[in-house]
């Protein structure tokens, strides 16, 4: 998968160097390339936004370095053989979740445009959208000051998909929100060695090795979780599914 990000600050995705975004980039799995918006500038000042119209707070950012930046990337699309997937990090996309991260692994090529101040002219998205597959995507209703941080957690969450990133395969299916089994379930918790660690035991049903008791133990944990966590997730699940929690306790 070839990723190519756009940012004035390049240097923000230097933590997709280390751990397994690293090892991916290094074994070829992983294309991350990096780019300099104001590369694309033309003023000696390399500015990339102005004020907004209509007024308001902040500044917006200016529609031509992104098209500058844009078009120069997807210029290679002849050697690439397509054109990328555009995701714009915005408060106001589409949710991201691990059925879109499932999504996003199946594509050959993603171009991310982080923005700043106020967000991007909104011409760029509608003018790229006559071209490409745009996505303008939330990782969460919160705000952050930039849409670095929301292309760091989608990159690492589409990346873990890939094959060959992780080491053990099954991890992957037993993910939280994972489709299938785990869908609209949380995780339940996790333990290691030792058996008492500061008088905490590990629930001895781990340690029984009955692999079949150990699966059912696990899926009432992480039914358990999701009724007390996330409600809205639990009102998902099939009845049935609930059912048999109380009937297993
Ligand atoms: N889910 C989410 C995205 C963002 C985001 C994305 C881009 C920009 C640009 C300036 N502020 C931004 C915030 N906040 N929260």
């Amino acid at each position: 998968m070839r990723v190519d990000i756009i940012s004035i600050f390049p240097e923000y995705f230097t933590p997709l160097e280390v751990s397994l975004i690293g090892k991916a980039r290094s074994r070829g799995i992983l294309d991350i390339r990096l780019h300099q918006l104001r590369d694309w500038t033309h003023d000696v000042h390399r500015t990339v936004d102005d004020t907004p119209y209509g007024g308001g707070p902040g500044m917006v950012m200016k529609p031509e370095p992104w098209a500058e930046a844009i078009d120069a990337v997807i210029a290679s699309a002849e050697t690439e053989g397509a054109l990328p997937r555009l995701v714009v990090p915005t408060p106001s996309g589409r949710p991201f979740t691990q059925k879109v991260a499932l999504e996003y692994a199946r594509e050959p090529w993603l171009l991310f445009a982080p923005a700043r101040y106020e967000g991007i002219d909104a011409r760029v998205v509608e003018e790229y959208r006559e071209r490409l597959r745009v996505d303008e995507v939330s990782i969460g209703d919160y705000v952050l000051a930039g849409g670095e941080a929301a292309v760091l957690v989608i990159v690492e969450a589409v990346a873990r998909l890939l094959p060959g990133v992780l080491g053990n395969v099954c991890s992957v299916a037993d993910d939280s929100f994972a489709p299938g089994a785990m869908e609209n379930l949380l995780e339940g918790p996790v333990y290691t060695k030792p058996p008492v660690w500061r008088g905490h035991e590990v629930p001895p049903i781990l340690l029984s090795g009955h692999h079949a008791a150990i699966a059912r133990w696990r899926r009432d944990q992480a039914l358990r979780r999701t009724v007390e966590r996330r409600p809205d997730l639990a009102a998902r699940l099939d009845p049935a599914t609930l059912d048999r929690r109380d009937r297993e306790v």
